[in-house]
Formats: structure tokens, sequence, C-alpha cells
């Protein structure tokens, strides 16, 4: 018999196949359409996104997009998440095929998963590039997935990375990151995460018995919230702020990209943004641990408008802390989540971050 194939599947959130008005309206349709992303009766969410945020949208989001594609590598994000997949690649060596796949738009999920079929692997690890669990990004990645290889004659052995935003070598990226823009030279420090509505901060506990009770969900992890997303983003901050030595009066967590009229988790980036500007506050580092790629919510929403806004509001400066990206330390990272049988939180005895 000769040597076990093991396959891999990176899956990020995925981004137009070009900066084009089309192209731009494919992707949103896609992803907007998802259940898990506009969660909201089938029939309802066809008319709100096909008859009114696609056709607004998508032609100032195409005018985002433009601005943040590079003329050779393209989207941002696509870019970084392939270097990830060919560095990944090459520190496993020939036994592991790394796939990549986006949940929107190229490369598909069917087509990564066609690949590894191909292949004839034994095992498929599958790793969804979301550092916190959220049911509209890595459940919607696992939903997608179980969907298209339910009729698969056979199945090789599948095991799912669900989450990883204590993994100390991630924790570490960001800070070593930071230290380039040497931190000690700022006034604020913003911890900005993709924001959800709060409608979707249900099921925290896996059993659908607990809701997200905010204000206990920012001190700590435990079994009643261990799969909700404010509480994980929060454990993130703990951790990062923790390696760079920032006290508790010295950062605020906040939450960024809210699309349409009911609420979203609190606070605003845009509301802390006046609020630390009020205060006097005139240099803020800017660190976006939900995002383990620069990206338009990374590079243009933080770096460009954002930083335009403080500006106006009487600041002197925003600075992006870049993601991930393809640093080696993160590369590692990958490596170690395709051997970790079990996550760092699950491997402590005490959930105490
Ligand atoms: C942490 C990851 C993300 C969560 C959670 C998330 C939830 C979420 N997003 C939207 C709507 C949009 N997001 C858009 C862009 C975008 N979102 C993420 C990640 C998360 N989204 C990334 C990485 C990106 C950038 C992709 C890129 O190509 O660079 C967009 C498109 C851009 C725009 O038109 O503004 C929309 C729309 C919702 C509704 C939602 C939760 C329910
Ligand atoms: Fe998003
Ligand atoms: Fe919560």
């Amino acid at each position: 018999m000769s040597k076990p194939k093991k396959g891999i599947l990176l899956v990020n959130l995925g981004t137009p196949d070009s900066p084009s008005v089309p192209d731009v309206k494919r992707y949103l349709t896609e992803f907007l359409m998802d259940g898990r992303v506009i969660d909201i009766p089938a029939w309802r969410r066809s008319w709100l996104v096909k008859g009114i945020i696609v056709p607004f949208r998508a032609p100032n989001s195409a005018k985002l997009y433009k601005e943040i594609w590079d003329d050779d590598t393209g989207s941002p994000l696509l870019y970084y998440s392939m270097r990830q997949q060919q560095l990944l690649q090459e520190r496993l060596g020939d036994e592991y095929y790394v796939e990549l796949a986006m949940r929107y738009q190229n490369p598909s999920i069917a087509s990564a998963l066609e690949r590894l079929k191909q292949m004839k692997v034994d095992s498929i690890r599958i790793i969804p590039l979301f550092p916190q669990y959220a049911s509209a990004t890595t459940g919607s990645v696992i939903e997608k997935i179980t969907d298209e290889i339910r009729n698969w004659a056979t199945f090789p052995a599948i095991s799912i990375v669900n989450q990883f935003f204590d993994h100390e070598g991630m924790i570490d990226v960001f800070a070593e990151n930071a230290q380039r823009y040497r931190p000690e030279t700022y006034d604020h420090y913003l911890f900005s995460y993709h924001g959800l509505p709060v409608r979707q901060l249900l099921h925290v506990d896996g059993t659908g018995t607990h809701r997200c009770d905010e204000a206990k969900c920012r001190e700590q992890i435990t079994e009643d919230n261990k799969f909700c997303y404010v509480a994980q983003c929060y454990a993130t901050t703990r951790l990062i702020a923790k390696r760079l030595n920032l006290n508790a009066e010295a950062y605020t967590v906040c939450f960024q990209s809210r699309l349409g009229k009911t609420p979203w988790i609190q606070p605003y980036t845009s509301d802390v943004l006046k609020d630390v500007a009020a205060r006097g506050k005139k240099r803020l580092l800017v660190f976006c641990p939900a995002f383990v790629s620069d990206c338009l919510e990374t590079v243009y929403e933080v770096g460009t408008e954002y930083a335009t806004e403080f500006k106006e509001l009487g600041g002197e400066m925003v600075q992006l802390v870049e993601s991930l990206n393809d640093h080696p330390k993160w590369i590692a990272v990958l490596e170690k989540l395709v051997y970790s049988d079990l996550p760092e939180w699950l491997q402590k005895e005490k959930m105490t971050v």
C-alpha cells in the first residue's frame, strides 16, 4: 500500500472575480442569498437582496474594490489566501494536498472538493479561515461542504477546525505585526471585528438553550457561551492586549461593516471613533483580528475610510496593523491546526481566557 494521502481544505469567505459591477453583483448575490448571512425567510431575502441591496450596493462596492485591486495580484483576500495555500503546501510536503476554496465565488468549494476526490485522498481536514466561530462564516462553510459531499459514494475521514480564536501562535503574529509601529507611541488601541446582526447570537452553547449575554461574554468564555462570536472576539482581544501589556482602559473592542437597519453588535467602530476623538485621543493603532488576510474591510474600511473619518473628527492618524497574511509564523499556526486533534481551548483544563 502506498503512503496515505491527506487532503487539506482551506476556506475563506470569497471576493469578486474582478472589481467590475457585474462580477461584484454576482458575488454579492451569492453571498447575501446565503440563509446564514441574511437569516430571514427565503422569499423576503430574495426580494431584499435581488431587488434592493445588490442593485443599489454593487456600483459603490465595485468602486471600493477598484481602490484595493492590485494590477498584478488582484484582490488582496484571494492573493493572501493563495500564498497561505502555497506556503502551507511547502511546509507539509507531498504527503499532503492543500486545496483552497472560497465560500462565495472562486475557487469554488465544489471544484476544490472534486480535486481532492480525484487525488483519492484518505482524509480531508477542513480549515475555515475564521478565528472566531460564527454561523454566518464557519457555520456556512460547514453547511456548504456538507451539501456538496452529500452524494459521495465513499467518504474519506473528515475533520473540521471550527475555531482558533485563542491560538497562541496567531496571537503572537498580531502582537509582532504591531511591534513595527512602536505601539507605545499610540494613545489608544482599537480591536475592530467584523460585526453581526444581534439576532444571530443565538445557540451560543451549541444546544439552543443559551443566547448571548453580552455583559458576561465580554468577561469570560464559559460552558454556556463557548460558541459565542462576541465572547470569542473579547477573548482574542484580551490575549493580544496581554501580549502587548495594554491595560483595559487603553483599548476598546468594537464592531465594523454593519449592513441594513437591524441592530448589530455594539459598540460600532464608527461611534467609538467619535468617542475617542472627543476624549482627545490623537493616534490610534487598530487591530482587525477577525481577518486572517487583509481585504476590503481592513485595507479600505479601516485603512482609508475610518482613517479619514478620524482626522475629520480632530484625530491625527489611524494605523492599521496588517493581518496574518503570509507571515511565516502564521503558516506555522496553520500547520499546527492540521496536526492538532483538539483546538487549544479544549486542550486546557479550564476555559480561563
Ligand atoms: C469575520 C468574518 C466575517 C463575518 C462575521 C462577516 C459577516 C457578514 N458580512 C456581511 C456583509 C458583507 N461583508 C462583506 C465583505 C467581507 N466580509 C468579510 C468577513 C466577514 N463577514 C470579509 C473578509 C469581507 C471582504 C471580502 C473581500 O473581497 O475583500 C461585504 C462585501 C463588501 C461590501 O459590499 O461592503 C458585505 C456586503 C454580512 C451581512 C454579515 C453577517 C451576517
Ligand atoms: Fe462580511
Ligand atoms: Fe455572547
